[in-house]
C-alpha cells in the first residue's frame, strides 16, 4: 500500500475534473474543499446537463442532503454514466431516515452500487434496514456501533464504505481501516461531511479505492487538527481549515496521517 501523501500528490498532480451533485447548504464548502486540495469542481447537477457532463468529468460525488424528484433524476443519470465508463462516484447518504423518499432514493442509488459510501454512522445504520438514533442530518450513534452495517454494506455493493465521527472506519468488507485524524470542531461546521464526501471523490481517480479513501480522510482530519490548534470557534475554525488543506503536503500527510488496521 502507497503511503497517504502519494495520493494527495496524485490528485494534485491530475487536477481532476470533479461532478458534483450535492445538496444547497454544502455547494461552496463542497467546491472550495476541492479547490484547496488541487481539484477542479464544477456542480452540475440540472437533469438537463448531468448525464452528459458525467462523460467528461473524471468522478462524480453525489450528495442526498436535500433531495427533489429534479436532482433525483439527475443523480441516477450520472451515476449511470460513470458505471458504463469505470468511473468513480460517492454516494452521501445525509440525513437518509428522515423520510421514506429519502430512504427510496438512497436505496436505488445504492443499488447502482457506489464505488464509496461515506456517511456518519446513523446514515451507515439506515442503509441496512437497522434502528438509528439520528437527529436530522446529524448523527446519534457512535461510530463502533456502525461497524457491522459498513461490513454488511460494502459485501452488498462489493465496494467500500466509510463511516466518519471522531474515529473514522473504512471497509470492503473484508479489511478495515481506523483513521485517527480530526478535531472536535469539524462537526461544527455544517456540510462538512458533505465536503469531504466530494473530496473522497477526487482522491478516487485512477487508484484502489480503501487505499484511496484512507487517505483523503487522514487528509481531512489532519487539516483538522492544524485548523483547530488556534481557532476561536466553528468561524475561524472554517477559514483556517481551507488554509490547512492547501497548505498540507503529500510529506506532511505522511508524518500526520494516524491511520491503523
Ligand atoms: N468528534 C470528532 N472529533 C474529531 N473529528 C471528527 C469528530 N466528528 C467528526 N469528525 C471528522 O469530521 C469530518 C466529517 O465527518 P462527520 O461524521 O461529522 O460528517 P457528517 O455527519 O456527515 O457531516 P455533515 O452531514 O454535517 O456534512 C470527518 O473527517 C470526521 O473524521
Ligand atoms: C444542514 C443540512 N440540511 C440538509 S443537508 C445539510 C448539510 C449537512 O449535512
Ligand atoms: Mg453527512
Amino acid at each position: 500500500m502507497e503511503q497517504p501523501g502519494y495520493y494527495l500528490a496524485t490528485l494534485r498532480a491530475n487536477a481532476p475534473l470533479m461532478q458534483n451533485i450535492t445538496n444547497k447548504v454544502a455547494q461552496n464548502i463542497a467546491a472550495n474543499v476541492q479547490l484547496a486540495a488541487g481539484a477542479s469542481p464544477a456542480m452540475v447537477d440540472n437533469r438537463a446537463e448531468s448525464a452528459p457532463f458525467a462523460q467528461l468529468a473524471d468522478a462524480l460525488s453525489i450528495n442526498i442532503g436535500t433531495p427533489d424528484p429534479e436532482t433525483a433524476g439527475a443523480m441516477m443519470d450520472a451515476a449511470q454514466v460513470m458505471n458504463d465508463r469505470g468511473c468513480p462516484w460517492v454516494l452521501d447518504p445525509v440525513g437518509v431516515g428522515i423520510t421514506g423518499y429519502r430512504r427510496d432514493l438512497a436505496a436505488r442509488l445504492v443499488a447502482l452500487r457506489p464505488t464509496v459510501i461515506r456517511g456518519n454512522a446513523s446514515e451507515i445504520l439506515t442503509l441496512v434496514g437497522a434502528e438509528a438514533a439520528a437527529s436530522g442530518v446529524d448523527s446519534g450513534d457512535t461510530v463502533e456501533a456502525a461497524e457491522g452495517a459498513a461490513r454488511e454494506l460494502a459485501l452488498r455493493t462489493g465496494k467500500v464504505v466509510a463511516v466518519t465521527g471522531p474515529v473514522d472506519h473504512v471497509t470492503d468488507g473484508t479489511r478495515a481501516i481506523l483513521v485517527e485524524n480530526g478535531h472536535p470542531l469539524m462537526p461544527k461546521v455544517t456540510a462538512l461531511g458533505c465536503a469531504l464526501s466530494a473530496l473522497v471523490a477526487a482522491f478516487l481517480v485512477r487508484q484502489p479505492p480503501l487505499e484511496a479513501t484512507v487517505a483523503a480522510l487522514a487528509y481531512y482530519g489532519l487539516a483538522g487538527e492544524r485548523a483547530g490548534a488556534g481557532a476561536a470557534g466553528p468561524g475561524s475554525f472554517q477559514v483556517r481549515f481551507l488554509d490547512a488543506l492547501h497548505a498540507i503536503t503529500p510529506e506532511d500527510l505522511n508524518a500526520g496521517a494516524k491511520v491503523r488496521a
